[in-house]
């Protein structure tokens, strides 16, 4: 019997969506008031879900201070009160649109995570749009 356990999770952050090898022209085209060259910011809502088999010792699927301990260490560290172009090394060439930090966010935690259990993340840009990474 599987169960799913989520975390909820905060993080603001600052970026700019373009391409280096577009003319200016392209990415206001495409990305819009989100090629802002000063950048903008966001304030991140993150939903971890990591869903299992209850261990009947503990009656965890996981620990939640465990998953939150890994939130805090693997991710709100990493992007908390950051540029995600200019200092997260893994947006150095890609986009940091919302679908990109999501699978970032997920291959960060994915290795910390028991591998008989499946991981959801649920990642909002704004309070209407979100997305979601499984792997
Ligand atoms: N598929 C995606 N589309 C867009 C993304 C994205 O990550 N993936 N990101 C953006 C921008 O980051 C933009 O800053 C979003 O902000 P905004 O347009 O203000 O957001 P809302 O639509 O929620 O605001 P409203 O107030 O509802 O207009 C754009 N697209
Ligand atoms: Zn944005």
């Amino acid at each position: 019997m599987k169960v799913k356990v989520s975390r909820k999770a905060h993080f603001n952050a600052a970026h700019r969506l373009y391409r280096k090898d577009w003319s200016d022209d392209k990415n206001t085209q495409v990305f819009g008031k989100c090629n802002n060259p000063n950048y903008h910011g966001h304030n991140y809502e993150l939903i971890v879900s990591v869903t299992g088999e209850i261990d009947p010792e503990t009656g965890f699927v996981m620990d939640m201070k465990v998953l939150k301990d890994l939130i805090v260490e693997k991710v709100e560290d990493a992007l908390d009160h950051k540029n995600l172009n200019v200092e997260v090394p893994e947006f150095k060439d890609l986009n940091p649109t919302a679908e990109n930090i999501s699978i970032i966010i997920w291959n960060k935690l994915r290795p910390h995570i028991s591998e008989t259990h499946t991981l959801e993340v649920v990642l909002y840009e704004t309070p209407r749009n979100f997305v979601t990474y499984s792997g």
